[in-house]
């Protein structure tokens, strides 16, 4: 049975009878405006933040307004079945939690608040390398909701293995490798602050939790906290790898393989020549190449190229329900929200995210109704119109 997600739109009309309203809005695109109101300084700025001027920031967006939906009346599409099917895994809708580091500035429960609410929605939470909390401590909170890992590929081998085994034997099915980010790009939001989370020692359990990083270091991150996350941040990016090295992956990680950050059709063409098994389309939110491209103004040419052979996710934008809409009539299979469900963190631990994803699923259900489709596959390039 298909979830009716839409139904979230009748619980909150309900509740309204009892006089309850709920937590915080129901537009995403309003909750950086409440975040901003909200968060300390230095957390909201970074989670805000893009590279430089902030021009990919808004190039993302303005990608999606110059397509619309042209909606098609008297068809059955009077209940939706938004199911996908994602690296051979069904789920009830297309898309997923995009893996955001260092989740503990703006929640102290950080990512156990997002994999439980993932979890309650049956939504895949992606769980970054620089996570707040433990590999297995997530993976507890996650339960039985489905889960995909997020890598940054360490230089080194031995801590790679050491992670993927862990990932791997707590339950993560996918692994998801970032590519975009080898190293920060320039942040003012962070710089004028001065505020980096992980440099402070903020956020990020796994250098001080990973065996085979401990033991490399002369003194135990407890001791010397300050040196081993020295030590970790130029580790951890994969300064060092290239296209050759992908094989590596795959005899260490026993499961699906996804590319993120793929913005140039050629690299999605090698992400497939080298048999991985989907990409994500992404320029990181902005936050990695000020004056990249739109992530959404590739996505046409790349689902053409290499859609039938592998699965193509996208992010980098989303954040109401037409955007789905957009992304998926456009080739992608499935999209990550990143920011909006942080906000939703930050708002309200895990009530938060589970409010700002039932938000923009029920929007993304009755977008969908509304312009007279039933199921995804009803979408296409045909639903939009470029203006
Ligand atoms: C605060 C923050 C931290 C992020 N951390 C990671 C990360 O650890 N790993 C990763 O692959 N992507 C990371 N991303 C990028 C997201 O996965 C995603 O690509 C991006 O948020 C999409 O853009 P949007 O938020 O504008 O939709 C981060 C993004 C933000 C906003
Ligand atoms: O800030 C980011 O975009 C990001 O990807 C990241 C990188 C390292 C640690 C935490 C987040």
């Amino acid at each position: 049975m298909a979830v009716q997600f839409g139904g979230y739109q009748n619980e909150i009309y309900l509740q309204g009878l009892g006089d309850k309203l709920p937590p915080f809005t129901t537009d995403p695109t309003r909750l950086e405006g409440l975040a901003r109101e909200t968060f300390d300084p230095g957390p909201f700025g970074y989670v805000v933040g893009g590279a430089g001027s902030g021009a990919t920031v808004a190039a993302n967006r303005e990608a999606f307004d110059r397509w619309r939906i042209v909606p098609r009346m008297l068809t059955d599409a009077t209940t939706r079945d938004l199911g996908a099917t994602v690296l051979g895994q069904s789920m009830p809708a297309p898309v997923l939690l995009a893996p955001v580091g260092v989740q503990s500035i703006v929640h102290p429960d950080g990512e156990l608040a997002t994999a439980r609410a993932a979890a309650a929605l049956g939504i895949t939470m992606v769980l970054s390398t620089a996570s707040s909390h433990t590999i297995e401590e997530v993976a507890e909170a996650n339960g039985d909701g489905p889960r995909w890992y997020q890598l940054y590929w360490p230089n080194d081998n031995d801590v790679t293995i050491s992670i993927l085994h862990r990932a791997k034997a707590a339950g993560f099915s996918a692994l998801v490798v970032t590519l975009d980010t080898w190293t920060l790009a320039w942040r003012p939001n962070d710089l004028d602050q001065a505020y980096l989370p992980f440099i402070r020692g903020i956020g990020n359990a796994v250098p001080f939790s990973d065996p085979a990083f401990r033991a490399l270091l002369a003194k135990s991150p407890e001791e010397d906290p300050t040196a081993a996350i020295l030590q970790w941040i130029p580790m951890f990016t994969g300064t060092d790898k290239r296209w050759d090295q992908l094989p590596f992956l795959r005899e260490h990680w026993d499961g699906p393989i996804v590319l993120k950050g793929i913005q140039h059709v050629d690299d999605a063409r090698r992400a497939s020549d080298a048999g991985m098994d989907g990409i994500v389309v992404s320029n990181h939110g902005g936050r990695q190449v000020d004056g990249a491209v739109a992530a959404l103004d590739m996505l046409p040419e790349i689902a053409a190229a290499v859609g039938d052979r592998l699965d193509v996710l996208f992010d980098s934008g989303i954040r109401t329900g037409a955007d789905v809409v957009k992304a998926l009539a456009l080739g992608a299979k499935a999209v990550l929200l990143g920011r909006p469900y942080v906000y939703g963190l930050g708002l309200g631990g895990e009530d938060g995210v589970r409010h700002v994803v039932r938000s923009v699923l029920a929007d993304l259900d009755l977008t969908l109704g509304l312009s007279g489709n039933r199921t995804l596959a009803d979408l296409s390039p045909d639903t939009l119109r470029r203006t």
